[in-house]
């Protein structure tokens, strides 16, 4: 690192970004060596085209997963947890969760213990790209997933564990009735779904501020209400409820859709739309009516489904970048939506678009925007030149296949 490096830092609630950042990364686990030596080497291009030498990221490496295990017998050293805390925003590649048992995911570690309450998500269409729906160019959405509660809070009790059985004892003693309805009590696994208004409120608040800031139609609330009354059917209740206490939204034609109005929107239609959608219906309308969708505010586990859905629409989820933030500490680690892709690891094959175009936003977060319009133009470039790895080379007319490494470098030419 140069010695003129520094940490970014919040300073009254604005970003402050030195010319020389340290950014710390995780490389990931499976594919994600070959997917960050490729990112890393299309972000470094454009930082240098947009800055020449008055600006550079200082990257930091921190270990977490494989890695990390094999060199320290931690899977999340508190080393990398403190390089997260201390320099505000960073970059990881995916990280492995077993299936069934084995640890807990180290992804969600991350989001938990820096509070980093948002994910978010945009899915949007590059021309170009093979899709597998008919007008891919419709799909134009912005997932806010809930990060920090719901069933990802890990709160768990295996079937036949003493764990379960302190719980089952306390549970059917204060709640009788209620336990007899469990279908099969003997050999039940347990979970519990924790979501609060607390939660519910700042991950609502951040998607409105997001659909006035960037002038969108409409911010619609995905839950599973009617059936889990108290948790998701609560999440749409306190999502209007924070329109209504933040915003001024008024209840449209009766309700239970809301809308905000007055100076502050400056979407095409004058208003900003606050709508709900039950989960399944919203995972068919997303193919049949992607166009009436802008924002989506979502609890954890169905902001997970709908993005690789999402991601499909749009080319899938080499594709899919995201970042999690907390908007009051500044805190953010960016990372696509993809996982580890095991069965490609360390061939060199894989897409890093979703890794670059993350790195896209987080130089975007970073207020570097002309470095970021330069990632853009060269994703664009190296789409329309047709020369692009497996996963879009199998569906287009007459591309050229590139290895993951080409493509970040393709990605770098296509700046110029
Ligand atoms: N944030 C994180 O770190 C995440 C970690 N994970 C973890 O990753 C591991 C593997 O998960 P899995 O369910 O297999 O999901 P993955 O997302 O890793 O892979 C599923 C499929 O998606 C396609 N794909 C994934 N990445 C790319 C890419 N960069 N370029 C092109 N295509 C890609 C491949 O499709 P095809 O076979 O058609 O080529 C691949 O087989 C699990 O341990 C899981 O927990 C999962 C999601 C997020
Ligand atoms: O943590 C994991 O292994 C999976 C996480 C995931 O699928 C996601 O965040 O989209
Ligand atoms: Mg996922």
């Amino acid at each position: 690192m140069p010695a003129s490096s520094q940490p970014v830092t919040m300073q009254d609630g604005k970003l402050q970004t030195p010319d020389f950042p340290i950014i710390p990364f995780i490389e990931g686990d499976g594919t994600g060596p070959d997917i960050w030596r490729a990112s890393k080497l299309a972000l470094d291009a454009a930082v240098e085209r947009a800055y020449g030498d008055e600006r550079k990221i200082a990257w930091l490496e921190v270990l977490a997963g494989e890695k990390a295990f094999k060199q320290t017998g931690s899977w999340l050293p508190d080393e990398t947890l403190d390089a997260f805390r201390k320099y505000l925003v960073g970059i990881k590649g995916p990280l492995t969760t077993p299936v069934g048992g084995g640890i807990r995911s180290l992804n969600v570690a991350l989001r938990q213990v820096l509070d980093l309450y948002v994910c978010l998500r945009p899915v949007q269409y590059f021309s170009g790209v093979p899709s597998p729906v008919k007008q891919p160019e419709l799909t134009d959405m912005v997932i806010f997933r809930e990060n920090t509660e719901d069933i990802y809070a890990g709160i768990e009790f295996e079937a036949g564990s003493d764990d379960l059985k302190k719980f089952k004892e306390g549970f059917s003693q204060t709640f009788p009735e209620r336990w007899k309805k469990v279908r099969f009590p003997d050999t039940v696994g347990i979970g519990i779904k924790p979501v609060s208004q607390e939660g519910t409120e700042r991950l609502v608040k951040a998607s409105i501020q997001y659909a006035i800031d960037n002038q969108k139609e409409s911010v619609t609330l995905v839950h599973k209400g009617n059936i889990m009354k108290f948790t998701e059917g609560a999440f749409r209740d306190w999502g209007y409820q924070c329109a209504v206490d933040h915003f001024g939204a008024k209840p449209l034609d009766g309700g239970p859709w809301h809308v905000i109005e007055g100076d502050k929107i400056k979407s095409p239609g004058g208003k900003l739309v606050i709508k709900d959608v039950i989960a399944d219906a919203m995972l068919q309308q997303i193919l049949t009516r992607p166009a009436d969708y802008d924002v989506i505010a979502t609890l954890n586990l169905n902001g997970d489904y709908i993005s690789d859905a999402l991601a499909a629409c749009v080319g899938g989820i080499g594709i899919a970048p995201g970042g999690n933030i907390n908007y009051e500490t500044g805190h953010a680690i960016f990372e696509a939506t993809h996982g580890t892709a095991p069965k490609y690891a360390d061939k060199d094959q894989v897409n890093p678009g979703s890794v670059i175009l993350s790195g896209e936003m987080m130089l975007r977060y970073l207020g570097w925007t002309e470095a970021a319009d330069l990632i853009i133009k060269g994703l664009n470039g190296a789409i329309a030149a047709k020369t692009v790895t497996y996963d879009f080379e199998r569906q287009m007319q007459g591309a050229t296949l590139l290895k993951c490494s080409e493509f970040g470098k393709a990605v770098a030419e296509h700046m110029a």
